[in-house]
């Protein structure tokens, strides 16, 4: 059975204090609390260490919110999936779409991080989304369609299974306009579908696919409700802890 879960991408933000903070207050929460979905977060990279020494029992998984495509060597400012899982992180985030306008990613180089990080053990959580402009021109589906077949269908039907998908249209990450919930679920189905067809839907019915894009306290539980929304990648609301727990809780 595929798992529900929330995320937090914690992006370029908050100092050390603010982090450790907000780190302690959700390591509280777990304990007090049980969600009805596992709970991650995605600090920036010179916090993971604090984070996997604070939640000792793996209580809130921790992951990088990107990872190099190469194993190792002379890649000045790069972080490798074998530091990642020396440390003990649970994944990363791959391919999203700041990585894409800022960094110049594409699928080629997601897949081959998707490789890396599954060849040590951790979680890939694989973004990927459509522009305002390719959804305007109705190539929504179609965008999709290449980022998953190129990002993922190299991997065997083993490999594909331990990888989580986000879909976060790009149009809808920070500018505070959602993709509806059936615009979302459109998407998601429309990937579990391909997914189904190349490995039968055995595979694509144990990978959980989560939204991104501008979800807040209070349209968290519509979206989580529809039948191909496993969770949820969230951004800003993930930055401020009773925005963030409204929205677990939307579970
Ligand atoms: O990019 C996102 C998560 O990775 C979404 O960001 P917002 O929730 O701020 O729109």
């Amino acid at each position: 059975m595929r798992k529900n879960i929330v995320a937090g991408n914690w992006k370029m933000n908050k100092n050390v204090t603010e982090a450790q903070d907000l780190m302690f207050q959700l390591l509280e929460y777990k304990r007090n609390h049980t969600p009805n979905c596992e709970v991650w977060i995605a600090p920036p990279s010179l916090y993971l260490m604090m984070a996997k020494d604070l939640y000792e029992q793996n209580e809130i998984g921790v992951f990088s919110q990107d990872m190099s495509e190469h194993g190792s060597g002379a890649y000045t400012g790069e972080t490798s999936a074998d530091m990642l899982e020396s440390i003990g992180v649970n994944g990363s985030l791959i391919g999203h779409s700041e990585r894409r306008l800022y960094h110049g990613e594409t699928d080629s180089h997601c897949n081959r991080k998707i490789k890396l990080a599954l060849d040590k053990g951790l979680t890939p959580i694989y973004c990927n989304g459509e522009t305002l402009e390719q959804r305007k021109s109705g190539q929504h589906l179609e965008v999709v369609k290449n980022q998953t077949e190129v990002a993922l269908f190299t991997l065997s039907a083993d490999e594909i299974k331990k990888v989580v998908i986000a879909y976060e249209p790009v149009w809808a990450i920070g500018t505070g306009e959602t993709a509806s919930p059936e615009q979302a679920q459109e998407i998601h189905a429309h990937i579990r579908n391909l997914i189904g067809n190349k490995y039968g839907k055995e595979v694509a019915d144990e990978i959980s696919i989560l939204y991104g894009g501008s979800v807040k306290p209070d349209n968290a539980k519509e979206i989580f409700s529809q039948p191909d929304i496993d969770g949820g990648l969230i951004g800003g609301a993930a930055l401020k802890m009773a925005d963030f727990v409204q929205i677990i809780e939307g579970f």
